[in-house]
């Protein structure tokens, strides 16, 4: 099992990783402080993993019940949202209560917005079962819903008391979500860490062949990169906002498309290309690393073109972006491979063209 710690001060808590820690009775007692949990899951996670854990926690003592969401994107809403909050309260489910995310960042998102304001806030536990949760949505306490107009737009920042990551869930998960969680794992390479992306250029080919190993190695690497700029940034003052890459973009692809037709980390594989296509085209980045760049991202699996709904279309689904500033767009550009920065002064005819550039043909 691998371990590491966002540390938050008082609010530190562990990431674990590993085959098998969904089994782990101890892990779990030792972050639950109340007497019950209710476990938020979806009806695709439930059937595979619910009794796996319902087994853990009466092992552990712990009292649970659950609450079983509809699967997908689409249902990252108010209207799911309250499902949950209808269970909590006919439940008789009081503040001594821990709520524990079982499934990939939607569910994860939604049971961590409900945590964060079920009687003004409770506990969780992240059980992350994707790989795109478990490299990156369960790790730093953004929790939100979409609204039709924007992703995420409304939710809280509320840490997890635990992330337990156990990797031998990934067997389950299809192939198109395996690529998609790669499109973050490969975003930790771009924004802070080179020598990572030369490992990911040399690993890509056992990533997809789910090589356990390779991984775990993925995993831990993405996490300790994020668990590092939360701890620095928990609420995104600064350099967490380099997380963002790619995501203005293809947070316009999600909602612009109708969300869960692009599955998230596509958007973002995507969002990536154009965001490197501009900081070329801004002769920030060397045409070789960008080439690297949007070589990897295709390798992954991943959309390296957007979907074609009009440059100007993709500038008014961006100007509900939570980067902006006084109206202003804030892009995260790329000076190098492992080297990110905030820019709000590009010239929007520029955003516009590559955009352009970077869509399906018609
Ligand atoms: N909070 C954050 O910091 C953060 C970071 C990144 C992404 N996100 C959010 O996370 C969401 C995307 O998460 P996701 O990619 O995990 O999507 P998801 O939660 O929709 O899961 C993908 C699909 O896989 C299924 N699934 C989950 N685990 C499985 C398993 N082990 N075996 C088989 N099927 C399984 C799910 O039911 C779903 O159908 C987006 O809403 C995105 O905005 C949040
Ligand atoms: O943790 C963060 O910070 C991130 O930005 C991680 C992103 O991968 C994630 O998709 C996040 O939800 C996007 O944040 P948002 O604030 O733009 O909604
Ligand atoms: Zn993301």
């Amino acid at each position: 099992m691998r371990k590491l710690t966002v540390a938050l001060g008082e609010r530190s808590y562990p990431i674990l990783i590993g085959e098998g820690v969904l089994d782990s009775a101890d892990a779990i007692a030792a972050a639950v402080n109340t007497p019950r949990v209710a476990i938020v899951t979806n009806d695709v996670v439930a059937p595979l993993y619910l009794d796996r854990l319902t087994a853990t926690l009466a092992r552990a003592g712990i009292a649970y019940d659950s609450v079983v969401l509809p699967d997908g994107e689409a249902h990252k809403n108010w209207q799911t949202l309250n499902t949950i909050f209808d269970a909590l309260l006919a439940g008789h489910f009081d503040r001594s209560t821990t709520l524990v995310a079982l499934g990939g960042g939607v569910v994860g998102d939604m049971a961590g917005f409900a945590a964060a304001t079920y009687q003004r806030g409770i506990p969780f536990i992240q059980i992350p079962t994707t790989l795109l949760s478990q490299v990156d949505s369960s790790v730093g306490g953004k929790t939100a819903i979409n609204h039709p107009l924007g992703k995420n737009m409304i939710g809280a920042f509320h840490q997890p008391q635990l992330v337990l990551a156990d990797t031998a869930v990934l067997n389950t998960l299809p192939d198109r979500e395996l690529k998609a969680g790669l499109a973050e794992v490969i975003k930790y390479g771009l924004i802070r860490d080179p020598a990572f992306f030369d490992w990911l250029e040399s690993h890509i080919d056992k990533l997809l062949g789910r090589d356990p190993l390779a991984l775990a190695e993925a995993i831990e690497r993405s996490c300790a990169n994020k668990s590092q700029i939360v701890s620095e940034d928990e609420t995104e003052r600064g350099v967490r906002a380099l997380l963002n890459l790619g995501h203005t973009f293809g947070h316009a692809i999600e909602a612009g498309m109708g969300f869960g037709v692009w599955l998230h980390g596509e958007a973002v594989g995507a969002g990536m290309v154009m965001a490197a296509t501009l900081s070329q085209r801004q002769g920030w980045l060397s045409m070789q690393q960008y080439e690297r760049t949007v070589a990897l991202i295709a390798r992954a699996g991943l959309p390296v073109l957007g979907p074609r709904l009009g440059a100007a279309r993709y500038l008014e689904l961006m100007a509900h972006d939570k980067k902006v500033e006084a109206g202003r767009l804030r892009l995260v550009l790329l000076r190098d491979i492992g080297d990110a920065e905030i820019f709000s002064d590009v010239p929007t005819a520029d955003i516009a063209a590559a955009i352009d550039a970077c869509c399906e043909s018609a």
